[in-house]
């Protein structure tokens, strides 16, 4: 004997949230209503024409339903159940917008390959003359740092790292690591980065950097303190101005591995006072359904915000806090706040390094160099096409420069005490002023 059973199940615990103008609503599931049709032994068939996806919601006041059948009762937690279909439309309509945006910027931060067209190229030429290759500028950056600290601030991932596909091998190569200790012979170096600092640390395994990690929301010095620091003060550099949000962070991670678990090549990463959701593994046509499930988590914590870069939503405290703040009080740490003799240079790939290239424009000291194989809307000054170590060799070029004059200077002043004169010849044929001191 066989019979129709009729069967719900839910899909979703939450599907999502969406606001329009004065209304708010939340998708709580997603339920599928079957009509099954069971045989004798207990095997389902499901018949397609039966199928009617439902979804439920949680109202609070919309004006989405119309009909007084559509209508939410007055309860305390009022739910409606919705075809799918009108949902869908109402999510391209309210939500949908600021969901698009999202998707469409994530898209653009890290295209998978660049169209070339004449329009295209046309872009590109105008781009590259506004911020052109920082390799052709050798001679202006020179000239511009002259007699000033060089101090250098690294992004990680899609600066001295590949961007690939799994951000756990997202190793650096040993000739890259060979050049950064390099730059930090030269000048004072730090690494800022949204990964975790522990995470970055261990990739780039130098400690004789500055780290910067979870968007700067944790920065630590050099164990044996900094060979540079411009003054008595040598101890060991550590900030964290967000370790109250650790608990919700925490909580929020745990919400968010729950509820993307069905989402195939989803990715969850705890950065410690941030966290990370990657989309790069995941099927595009699910990318808005993912984004959804994210911000429903975040409705719950009013305190935490969303950031999106190279296919990845970032969720961060609300804390006045990002890369760029990070540069200022590194900076200060060095004792260089109120220095007009620093020259900055800080290279980045993403969104969140826009705040570090925006402070150095503002301050009018050093530049930005954005590492982007295409056009990008940007606050830096110059480019570089990838991440190569050839790149940052140039800079270490510079301190080459930079070291040699120091040791001839150096070298002027231990003759001083039986010569005078010298120092001030060499002052005079090498034009330098003697803020390089403390670099050596
Ligand atoms: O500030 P960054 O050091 O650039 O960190 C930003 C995010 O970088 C990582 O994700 C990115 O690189 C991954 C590995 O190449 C790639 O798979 C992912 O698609 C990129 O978005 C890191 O995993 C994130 O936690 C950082 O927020």
């Amino acid at each position: 004997m066989s019979g129709q059973v009729h069967t719900r199940r839910t899909l979703y615990p939450a599907v999502g949230d969406c606001y329009g103008d004065g209304e708010e609503w939340r998708v709580v599931s997603l339920i599928e209503e079957i009509d099954e049709m069971k045989n004798q032994n207990g095997a389902v068939s499901d018949n397609k024409s039966d199928i009617n996806m439902a979804i439920t919601v949680e109202v609070a006041g919309s004006s989405l339903f119309t009909t007084a059948a559509q209508q939410a009762p007055l309860a305390a937690r009022r739910y409606i159940t919705i075809s799918r279909k009108k949902l869908l439309h109402s999510l391209d309509i309210e939500g949908g917008v600021r969901l698009n945006a999202w998707i469409d910027s994530m898209r653009a931060s890290s295209p998978t390959h660049v169209k070339s067209s004449p329009l295209l190229s046309q872009d590109q030429s105008s781009w590259i003359n506004q911020h052109p290759s920082a390799l052709e500028m050798f001679e202006q950056i020179t000239k511009a740092s002259k007699g000033k600290q060089i101090v250098m601030f690294l992004d990680y991932d899609g600066t001295l790292s590949p961007i690939v596909e799994d951000p756990d091998r997202a190793f650096m190569s040993d000739a890259m690591r060979a050049t950064v200790r390099k730059l930090a012979r030269h000048f004072p170096t730090a690494i800022v980065s949204g990964r975790c600092r522990d995470k970055v640390y261990s990739f780039v395994q130098l400690a004789e950097l500055y780290y910067a990690g979870s968007h700067g929301m944790d920065i630590k010095g050099p164990s044996k303190g900094s060979i540079y620091k411009n003054g008595t003060d040598h101890q060991a550099v550590l900030f964290q101005p967000a370790s109250e949000f650790v608990p919700m962070i925490d909580e929020v991670y745990k919400a968010l591995l729950e509820k993307t678990k069905f989402t195939r090549g989803a990715k969850v990463e705890h950065n410690k006072f941030c966290l990370s959701v990657h989309f790069r593994c995941v099927d595009e046509k699910k990318w808005s359904e993912l984004a959804l499930l994210v911000r429903a988590v975040l409705k719950e914590y009013p305190k935490l915000r969303l950031t999106q870069g190279r296919k990845v939503l970032e969720i961060r405290p609300t804390i006045k806090w990002d890369k760029g703040k990070a540069l200022e009080f590194l900076l200060e740490s060095l004792g260089f706040a109120n220095s007009a003799d620093i020259f900055p240079i800080y290279i980045g790939d993403d969104r969140t390094d826009e705040d570090a290239f925006k402070v150095l424009r503002e301050r009018g000291q050093g530049f930005g160099i954005l590492v982007s194989k295409s056009p990008k809307e940007t606050s830096a000054s110059y480019s570089l096409q990838e991440p190569s170590e050839a790149s940052y060799e140039f800079f270490a070029a510079i301190g080459t420069t930079e070291k040699e004059v120091v040791a001839t200077k150096m070298q002027a002043e231990k003759t001083t005490s039986r010569n005078e004169s010298i120092t001030s010849q060499l002052k005079n044929v090498q034009g330098r002023d003697d803020n390089l001191y403390f670099l050596v």
